[in-house]
C-alpha cells in the first residue's frame, strides 16, 4: 500500500491572508464563515490569490454483503441502477454538478453488476463485485483493503494530472450507512445506536432490525486495533477507495469536498491514519442521518449547509461548491479601503 506525505498547509502566510481580508470594503468579519472558507482555501494553496481549477465530483461506487440482513429500504439492484442513471445524467447529483460546472466521474469500486466496457464517465476499480457480510466475516481482506486505497489514490491523481485542485467526493452503494456506523462507532467510541440512522427512509421497526444487526456485527468482531482493520472488516470497497482518494488529495494539496453521513464515514478512517488531512477537508454540509451531527463535533467542525438533506451521491458537496467560488471571488475580486478610497473604522 502506498504510504502518503501530507504536509500541513503553511501557516506564513495566515497573517496577510487576514489582512488582506481585513482590509475588503466591508465591516471587519461581515463576511462570516465566507472569510473563514477564504482563509482556508488561501492557506491550503499557499497564495492570496487561490482559483479553483477544473472542479470534479468522484462518485463511487460499491455493493454491501450487510445488504442481505435488510438493513436497508431498498434492494441492492439499486446500487448498479443509479450508476447507469448518473452515467445517462438523471441524478440529483448530474443536476447540480451540471449546474455548477463540476466535471464527474463514477468509479466502480465494486458493485455487483458487470457494467459494458469504455462507458463514458465510468472508471472501473473494481476489486469484487460487492464485500462479504460483515454480520458473518470481515467484509474484505485486509489486502483489498490496501488495494482500495491504492485505487483511489490512482483516481485523484489522474484527475490532479489534469490540472484540477478542487474535488468532491460522493458515492452510491446500498447498505453503506450500515458500514459508515460501524466505522463511526468504532473510531469515535461511540455506542452503535447513536450512531445509526434511517439511511434510505427504514420505519421504526426496521431501524430497530438494523441497530440489532449491527450490535451483533459488533459482538463477532470484537475490539479492532487499527483504523485499517476496522476498514476492512466493516468498510465498504467505495468508503475504503475514498479513504485512499482523500489521502492522496490531501498529500497534492487539493481541496476536499465532504459530503454527507458516508464521505464524512471515509473521511474519518483517513483522519485516523493521518490527522494532516483535516485542513484540507472542507465540510459542505450537515445530513439529516443520525450520527453525522456527532461525527462533525467529533472532528471540531461546523458545516456549511444545513438543508435537511439526506441523499448522499455528492449532493452535498456540490450545492457548497458555489460557496467555494464566492469565497475565492471575493478575496480576489473585493476592493480594499484603500484601493476604494473608502473610510476605515473608526478609532
Ligand atoms: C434511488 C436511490 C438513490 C440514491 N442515491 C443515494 N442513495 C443513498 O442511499 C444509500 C445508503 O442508504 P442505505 O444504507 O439505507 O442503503 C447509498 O447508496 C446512498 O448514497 C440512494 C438510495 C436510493 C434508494
Ligand atoms: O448523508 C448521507 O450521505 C446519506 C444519508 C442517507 C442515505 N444515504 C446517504
Amino acid at each position: 500500500m502506498k504510504s502518503f506525505r501530507i504536509q500541513p498547509p503553511d501557516q506564513s502566510l495566515r497573517a496577510a491572508l487576514q489582512t488582506k481580508i481585513d482590509n475588503k470594503t466591508k465591516p471587519l468579519g461581515a463576511l462570516g464563515r465566507l472569510e473563514a472558507l477564504a482563509l482556508q482555501i488561501g492557506l491550503i494553496q499557499g497564495t492570496s490569490t487561490p482559483t479553483l481549477h477544473a472542479p470534479h465530483m468522484l462518485i463511487f461506487a460499491g455493493d454491501h454483503g450487510i445488504a442481505a440482513e435488510g438493513v436497508s429500504a431498498y434492494p441492492q439492484e439499486v446500487t448498479w441502477q443509479m450508476v447507469m442513471n448518473f452515467l445517462q445524467g438523471g441524478a440529483a447529483i448530474n443536476v447540480f454538478s451540471k449546474q455548477h460546472q463540476l466535471q464527474l466521474y463514477v468509479v466502480d469500486a465494486g458493485v455487483n453488476y458487470d457494467f459494458p466496457e469504455n462507458l463514458p464517465g465510468l472508471l472501473s476499480h473494481k476489486i469484487a463485485k460487492g464485500t462479504q457480510n460483515f454480520l458473518h466475516e470481515q467484509a474484505m481482506k485486509i489486502e483489498a483493503a490496501q488495494r482500495c486505497i491504492d485505487q483511489g489514490a490512482e483516481v485523484v491523481t489522474s484527475i490532479f494530472n489534469k490540472g484540477c485542485n478542487v474535488v468532491g467526493f460522493g458515492e452510491m452503494g446500498i447498505g453503506n450507512t450500515s458500514s459508515a456506523s460501524m466505522l463511526m462507532s468504532g473510531l469515535l467510541n461511540i455506542p452503535i445506536d447513536q450512531c445509526t440512522g434511517r439511511g434510505t427512509g427504514l420505519d421504526d421497526e426496521r431501524l430497530h432490525h438494523k441497530i440489532d444487526i449491527l450490535t451483533k456485527a459488533q459482538q463477532r468482531h470484537g475490539a479492532l486495533a487499527s483504523p485499517l482493520e476496522l476498514l476492512a472488516t466493516f468498510g465498504g470497497f467505495e468508503i475504503a477507495q475514498m479513504v485512499g482518494a482523500m489521502l492522496q488529495a490531501a498529500e497534492h494539496k487539493m481541496i476536499i469536498l465532504v459530503d454527507g453521513f458516508i464521505v464524512s464515514a471515509a473521511f474519518l478512517v483517513a483522519h485516523a491514519i493521518d490527522p494532516n488531512l483535516k485542513s484540507y477537508g472542507v465540510f459542505c454540509h450537515r445530513s439529516q442521518e443520525q450520527g453525522h451531527a456527532h461525527m462533525m463535533r467529533a472532528l471540531d467542525v461546523q458545516p456549511l449547509l444545513d438543508l435537511g438533506m439526506r441523499l448522499g451521491e455528492g449532493t452535498g458537496a456540490a450545492m457548497a461548491y458555489p460557496l467555494l467560488a464566492s469565497a475565492v471571488a471575493f478575496l480576489n475580486e473585493m476592493a480594499s479601503f484603500e484601493s476604494a478610497h473608502v473610510s476605515e473604522k473608526n478609532s
